[in-house]
Formats: C-alpha cells, structure tokens, sequence
C-alpha cells in the first residue's frame, strides 16, 4: 500500500506539558511516522503512554513543544479540515438532534442550506440512522451516538480521521459489528485512519499497520504491518496469522507494562 507521498508525515514530535514547572511531563519525544493515503493506522501502547496526546496533537488541538506536522507535503500548526475527530465518549451535542449535530461542521464551513441537508441526510443512510434525524443525544444507545460521532466526522469530508478509543464506551457485540462497518466506510470513502485502541484484537483486526508505543515519554517503537488483505470480516479472526499478529501485539505491550511496573509508575 505504501507510496510515495506520505498523506501524513510527522517529524521528531515532542509533547512536554507543564514546561519548566514542577509538575512537568514529557508525554511525547521524538514521535516520527509516514502515513499513506487509506491506511489504516492504529496505534497500541501502554496506559499513560502519550496515544491521545499524539493524537491531539495531530489534530493541531495541542501544540507540539519541537517537531513537525506536514499533510500532503505541506506544514500544518493547527487544526484545519482536511482532519477529523471521533471521541471516546461520542462529544455530542446534547440540545442539538442528531441532524444538527452532524451539521454543525458543515455550518461551520458556511456550506449552503441545500448542501448541508444533502450532505448530512447522505452521512445518516450510511450510518444506517435513517428515521432518527430529529432525535436528540439522550435519545439514543451508545452504539447509535458513536454512529452520529463517525458520521459528524466524515461529514467534513476529511483526509484523515482521527479516532480516539471510539468503541470503548459500547458494549461489546456492537463493537464487533461497529468494526466492521468502520472498515467498509474506510474502504468504501478512502479515508485515511489513525485510531487508539486498547484492544489488540480490534488493532488486528482493523489496521494494515499498527504502530506500537513505549512507556511515557511515548516513542513510536515498532511498525507492525498486519499482511492480512481486506476486505476482512468476522472470518478473519479465526486465520491462524491473525492469532500470530496478537501474540506479538500482547508480548511487546507485555514488555512495556513490565516497564512500567519496574519504574513504579503501574
Ligand atoms: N493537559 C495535560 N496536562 C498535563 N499532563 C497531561 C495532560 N494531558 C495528558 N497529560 C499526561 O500526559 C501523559 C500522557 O497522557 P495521554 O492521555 O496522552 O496518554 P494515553 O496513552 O492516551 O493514556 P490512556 O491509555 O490511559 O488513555 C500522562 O501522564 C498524562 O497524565
């Protein structure tokens, strides 16, 4: 899948929070990738170890204390949309319907009456959340507010997008079928994804790369290529490759949370 042009390119990212005070932490040093268009990225790591501050910080809501940031070859320093967010715990709107919110980028943006309904109809059939336009947020199960959350997301129609342990908050059958309708609209809308997962299996399952972290201060330490083709379903799981992918998954995170436990900090 790789090509020449890197759709995201990050170079030598440092996150230090709290600079110069006592309560310093150095979240984040000499982070480095190269992400080509439609891949999907996601990036494992033990707790604390920097995965929502890089994130946050590729999605220009956090400032990097050193490195770069280009997209497309060029240098970004904050947020624009040719990136999009999906949150752990979905970020609605509560006093906006599920219609709204899913336009309130698109208004944003000042895009046209007409357009906005066009778009925003379009992204709730393919979320399969016809018939709820004009249903609020507290309306809905967790699995239907993450579904408004990815449609939100992909209504801005964004190169890349960037999700945060979307599906931790839902129970875990609709996770199982959430992930595979999250491959079908990446394959289908050729989307570029970076997503944080604690889940092994859902980053086997989902990525054609996964980009394993060390204990805080977070460095990328491995680029895992999961050399499984897509499309993949519930079938996949079952490969006896795709049971080798996850032992090396758990044995670095293994490796890393022993870390963790050494230096006092588990
Ligand atoms: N705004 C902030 N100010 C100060 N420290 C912060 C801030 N945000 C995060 N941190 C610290 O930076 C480190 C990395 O946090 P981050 O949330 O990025 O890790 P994570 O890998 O996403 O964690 P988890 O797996 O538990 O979600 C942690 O020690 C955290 O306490």
């Amino acid at each position: 899948m790789a090509q020449a042009v890197p759709v995201l390119d990050f170079h030598q990212l440092n996150v230090i929070y709290n600079e110069g005070e006592p309560n310093q932490v150095h979240a984040l040093n000499n982070v480095s990738a190269k992400v080509y268009p439609g891949e999907f990225i996601s990036i494992i790591g033990p707790s604390g170890c920097g995965k929502s501050t890089l994130l946050h910080t590729l999605d220009g809501l956090n400032r990097p204390s050193a490195g770069k940031i280009y997209i497309d070859g060029v240098e970004v320093n904050g947020p624009g949309g040719d990136r999009a967010m999906v949150f752990q715990d979905f970020a609605l709107m509560p006093w906006h319907t599920v219609f709204d919110n899913i336009a309130f980028g698109l208004r944003l943006e000042r895009k046209s009456k007409s357009e906005i309904q066009e778009k925003v109809m379009h992204y709730i059939r393919m979320v399969g959340l016809d018939g709820f336009e004009s249903k609020y947020p507290h309306q809905l199960s967790g699995g239907m507010k993450q579904r408004v959350g990815i449609a939100r997301a992909f209504a801005v129609e964004p190169k890349i997008l960037l999700m945060d342990e979307p599906f931790s908050a839902i129970d875990e059958q609709t996770r199982e079928i959430m992930q595979e309708e999250v491959l079908k609209l990446m394959l289908h809308e050729k989307k570029t994804v970076i997503f944080i997962t604690h889940s092994i299996d859902e980053a086997v399952f989902l990525s054609n790369r996964i980009f394993l972290m060390s204990v805080r201060p977070g460095r990328i330490v491995e680029e895992l290529t999961i050399d499984i083709p897509y499309p993949r379903t519930l079938e996949t799981k079952l490969l006896p490759e795709y049971q080798d992918y996850k032992s090396q998954v758990w044995n670095h995170l293994k490796g890393e949370v022993k870390r963790q436990y050494q230096r006092g900090e588990a």
